[in-house]
């Protein structure tokens, strides 16, 4: 029996679920300063709730951005930043009666993907989720760790002042651009709480900006936590990479460079980076620069399968015929023929059978038809239609999305 509904959030009622979703993820509840400072990020536009009554008991927010795909193109998403049921209902199907209203909510619109990052990867995958992009957390033995002599160095660093962080940081980000698949506009709801990291009253945010011969081309955000006890004295400092955004190598390069450089830091930890940085590669010593994890970042859906399918490029091979099969969104399952010249709908014998999250799990180039075959999410036809799906998905980039929401 259904005893709660499921609706569209109203103005009045931002604030609750928002208080809904902070208990639900063991955030503190904001108090009415913090919701003045950041409050905006958590518009009532596209935001499901549960109601038992009149009270909030479950909420699935999204925003509306862009994604890049494999090829360079930029396609609409929803980026589903917020999902939470209140203790006293969960497993009573709320957050599936919520899951379905905002995918259907996003296939009207039009939006051919949706995007999410997973509190825990097992939830997602029933809604046609398929984890897209993995990051990495790198770890540098900052006194010991050199750059390599042939790591290219150019142009300068400067620190910014909290104020210009918020004025510089979002422009520079969209003049970066979203250089790899994966990456993701920031609208103006995803800046608030970036803007309070930057510049709010807890103060522990660095902002640093890169500038080459055309102009400021990446900057990195960091703050550094204190680790010794009088257990431990020699634990030291250790410095957290929020973020590090850069146009090409050369700045990307100044920017560790100069995080190399912070002095009374014992480690610098980075999670979240690409998991093809050549951090290892950028060392005099490969072992200064470890890869300490790697794990889920991009859960991506794609809610309309031929234009996502349509708007990526792909390698030189001869075409496969894909079956893909969607349990959540069936006006998606039948077969799609895929190749270099793009992708159709197709009446044609299928070589390759997937479930619409294990081809998210294709789409950016992250993981293999060969891997996914091997480990039963894909069933082949034969090996050579599987070969050729390896070619024409992969990609000389790794996908990485670098924007946490
Ligand atoms: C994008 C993001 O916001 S990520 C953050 C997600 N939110 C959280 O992690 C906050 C804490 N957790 C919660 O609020 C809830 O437990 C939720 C949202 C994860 C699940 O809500 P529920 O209302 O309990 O889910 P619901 O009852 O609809 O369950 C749907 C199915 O998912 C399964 N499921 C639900 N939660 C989990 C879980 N944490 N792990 C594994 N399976 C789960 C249920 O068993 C059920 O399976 P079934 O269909 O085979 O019976």
């Amino acid at each position: 029996m259904t005893d709660f509904a499921v609706r569209l959030i109203t103005e009045a009622e931002r604030r609750s679920t928002f208080d809904l979703l902070s208990r639900s993820l063991h955030s503190n509840r904001v108090s009415d300063e913090d919701w003045s400072r950041y409050g905006e990020s958590w518009p009532a536009e596209h935001k499901f709730a549960a109601f038992d009554g009149d009270v909030p008991i479950g909420v699935a927010s999204s925003y509306e951005t862009e994604i890049a795909v494999p090829g360079g193109r930029v396609l609409g998403v929803a980026a589903v930043d917020g999902v939470g049921v209140r203790a006293d209902w969960t497993r009573r199907g709320v957050f599936s009666a919520m899951m379905a209203a905002q995918l259907a909510d996003v296939a009207a619109r039009g939006l051919p993907l949706a995007a999410l990052h997973a509190s825990e990867p097992t939830i997602y995958g029933r809604f046609g989720y398929g984890s897209a992009a993995l990051g990495k957390t790198a770890w540098i033995d900052r006194p010991a760790a050199r750059l390599h002599e042939r790591v290219p160095a150019g142009g300068r660093v400067r620190m910014l002042t909290p104020d210009e962080a918020v004025k510089e940081i979002p422009g520079l980000y969209q003049r970066i651009g979203l250089h790899r698949a994966g990456m993701m506009g920031r609208p103006e709801v995803w800046w608030p709480i970036m803007h309070d990291r930057l510049a709010g009253p807890d103060g522990h945010h660095v902002t640093v900006v890169h500038s080459g011969p055309d102009g400021d081309d990446g900057f990195a955000v960091y703050a550094t936590v204190d680790r010794r006890t009088p257990e431990s004295p020699d634990k030291g400092v250790m410095l957290k990479v929020r973020e590090l955004h850069a146009a090409d190598p050369v700045a990307r390069a100044a920017l560790w460079r100069f995080l190399l450089s912070v002095d009374l830091v014992s480690g610098i930890r980075a999670r979240f980076r690409p998991v093809d940085e050549p951090l290892a590669a950028m060392m005099a010593d490969h072992r200064h620069a470890l890869t300490a994890d790697v794990e889920d970042d991009l859960w991506v859906r794609l809610v309309d399968v031929v234009a996502a399918l349509d708007a990526r490029t792909y390698r030189s091979a001869a075409p496969v015929v894909l079956a893909v099969v969607d349990r959540k969104l069936p006006a998606n399952a039948g077969h799609y023929e895929v190749g270099p010249s793009g992708a159709r709908r197709t009446e044609a014998a299928a070589h390759l059978t997937l479930e619409v999250d294990t081809l998210a799990m294709l789409y950016l180039g992250e993981w293999s038809a060969t891997a996914l075959a091997e480990v039963g999410r894909i069933t082949a036809r034969d090996s050579a239609a599987l070969a050729r799906a390896d070619e024409l998905f992969t990609t000389v980039t790794a996908p990485w999305c670098g924007t946490y929401f």
